[in-house]
């Protein structure tokens, strides 16, 4: 399985330099497993309004607002535009990274997003693995099924290019909303950990 996955992910090389990833990978997703977290159902290609596009992040979205929306979900701090361009940049050749962003195409704005990274396993056969991150709607547009969509389209994404298995991190009080995708805390293997390696000193190990 995993060698299968691996060269589907290397297979997508594309021209355009504009694109973070190969906006054909968003085409003809499988959404037929998940018509019961949608009401009405929408999918990545038919949102339900002409405007609201969902795609892959751009180059120029730094000045549609992409930077601003981020701060919606946790401190980003002075991000210029070079800064953005060149994490732009090292994110593309490291490959892997899937930011995904829904634009309000009537006033050119990122009005969402969330971020698919995959990961290569040396386990489960050279397998590769998923995790969400990074998601957000802006709060003007928030209770819209937008977050559902944004949340579903990568994790549809991550499907299709054979990933075995997504996961995320979140708050208590999300806990509801993932469920409602799918995502479940799996029975005596539902920790998440983490050491705040910026805040270490020396005490956490004395
Ligand atoms: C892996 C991670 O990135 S975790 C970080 C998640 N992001 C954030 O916390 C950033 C701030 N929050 C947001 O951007 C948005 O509130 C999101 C992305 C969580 C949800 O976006 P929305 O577009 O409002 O979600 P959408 O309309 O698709 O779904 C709404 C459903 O989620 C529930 N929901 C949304 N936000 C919350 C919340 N903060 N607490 C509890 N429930 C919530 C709603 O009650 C609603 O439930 P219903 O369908 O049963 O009525």
């Amino acid at each position: 399985m995993g060698n299968t996955c691996s060269s589907k992910v290397l297979q997508h090389t594309f021209d355009d330099d504009q694109y973070l990833y190969d906006p054909s990978l968003l085409k003809n997703l499988d959404w037929s497993q998940t018509k019961s977290c949608l009401n009405p159902e929408i999918t990545n290609e038919n949102t339900g309004e002409s405007w609201i596009v969902v795609r892959p992040l751009k180059l120029s979205d730094y000045d549609r607002g992409y930077v601003q929306i981020l701060s919606q979900l946790t401190s980003v701090g002075n991000v210029s535009k070079s800064d953005f361009e060149n994490q732009f940049s090292n994110m593309r050749k490291a490959g892997g990274y899937y930011v995904t962003v829904i634009e309000d195409t009537r006033n050119n704005t990122i009005i969402g997003s969330s971020t698919l990274i995959t990961e290569f396993k040396f386990i489960h056969d050279c397998a590769l693995r998923a995790r969400l991150e990074d998601v957000v709607v802006n709060n003007t547009y928030r209770g819209k099924q937008l977050g559902k969509l944004i949340v579903l389209t990568v994790t549809l994404l991550a499907r299709k290019l054979g990933c075995y298995k997504m996961t995320l991190d979140c708050k208590d009080n999300l806990v509801s909303f993932y469920r409602t995708l799918g995502y479940n805390s799996e029975p005596g293997n539902a920790n998440s950990m983490k050491l705040r390696l910026e805040q270490l000193g020396s005490s956490v190990y004395e």
